[in-house]
């Protein structure tokens, strides 16, 4: 697999794949690969001929608090897992590749960034849309593939992609679950062994609250159910457990087709996500 380091190499790599009549995938990614970004990959592979990858550890979608230190990283490993999942080129700029001395510019998608994560991330959404659009710039594939694990990240990039005509179709893959139904998460690697098997509450509230929700329980009852089982499991801090419209990401207060209940919360030092379809 070829690795390239510019955003113009990628861009003729691409473009010269489309000039034979071969349609390019594109699967963004921060590296210290797990399966749930393998399975983008064979998704890419469902509507491209090719599939190209990122590697990029964005500083700009990391809060002043956070973990950008000390995210995984494993470039030659993540290299070899690609390979092994069909992908063809791999684009891993440096930093002041992406951000060269002088970038003075940023994206921000209005709404949807101030909701659900937005809440305890301030800027992070604004950090995302401006890398995924620099990369979807330099990319220009057929089709770029996002996690549902990430489910709001997913909706503000099609928000994105539509709204600046960035011309790359974005398609959404299932969650890809531990074999326990955690959702895969590079951070997971950060969880003691304690902490990993007292993650799995977060998965079965999620499925103990759609359960609840589908025989027409209360929704505020059946939310604030989820957030005390959490805590009692050893969350340390709930950021949010709600119902919302799968598009808007507005709260609802009864389910309705394409809802979502969706939640984040922190285990130990480690902030995890999860959402299911109601
Ligand atoms: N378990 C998963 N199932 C489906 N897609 C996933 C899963 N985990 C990550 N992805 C997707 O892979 C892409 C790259 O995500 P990223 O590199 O941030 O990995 P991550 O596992 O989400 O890491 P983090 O722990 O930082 O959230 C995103 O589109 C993300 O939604
Ligand atoms: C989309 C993304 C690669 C942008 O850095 C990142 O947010 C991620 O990995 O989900
Ligand atoms: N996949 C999520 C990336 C982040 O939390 O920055």
């Amino acid at each position: 697999m070829a690795i390239v380091r510019t955003p113009a190499a990628l861009t003729a790599a691409v473009a010269a794949w489309q000039r034979d009549g071969l349609r390019v995938a594109f699967v963004p990614t921060m590296g210290a690969l797990h399966a749930g970004h393998l399975a983008l990959v064979t998704e890419g592979l469902r509507h491209a001929d090719r599939v190209v990858a990122s590697i990029f550890v964005n500083p700009k979608q990391f809060g002043p608090a956070e973990d950008l230190d000390r995210y995984p990283r494993d470039e030659a490993g993540d290299a070899a897992k690609l390979v092994g999942a069909g992908c063809t080129l791999l684009y891993a700029p440096s930093v002041e590749t992406m951000y060269p001395p002088g970038f003075a510019s940023f994206v921000r998608v209005a709404g949807l960034p101030d909701l659900l994560c937005g809440r305890v991330r301030p800027g992070h959404f604004d950090g995302v849309a401006t890398v995924v659009s620099k990369l979807l710039a330099a990319a220009r594939a057929d089709v770029a593939v996002f996690g549902e694990k990430d489910w709001q990240q997913l909706a503000i990039i099609r928000r994105m992609a539509a709204d600046l005509d960035l011309g790359t179709q974005i398609i959404g893959a299932g969650i890809v679950r531990d074999s326990d139904g955690l959702a895969l998460s590079s951070r997971n690697l950060y969880l003691t062994p304690d902490e990993r098997q007292r993650a799995l509450a977060l998965p079965r509230a999620l499925a103990t609250a759609q359960a609840t929700l589908r025989t027409g329980e209360p929704v505020a009852a059946t939310l604030a159910a989820a957030s005390t089982a959490l805590a009692a499991a050893g969350f340390a801090r709930v950021d949010y457990v709600e119902l919302v419209d799968g598009e808007t990401l507005g709260a609802l207060d009864a389910p309705v087709p394409g809802a979502r209940i969706m939640a984040a919360a922190v285990m130990g030092t480690t902030r995890l996500i999860d959402n299911l379809a109601i």
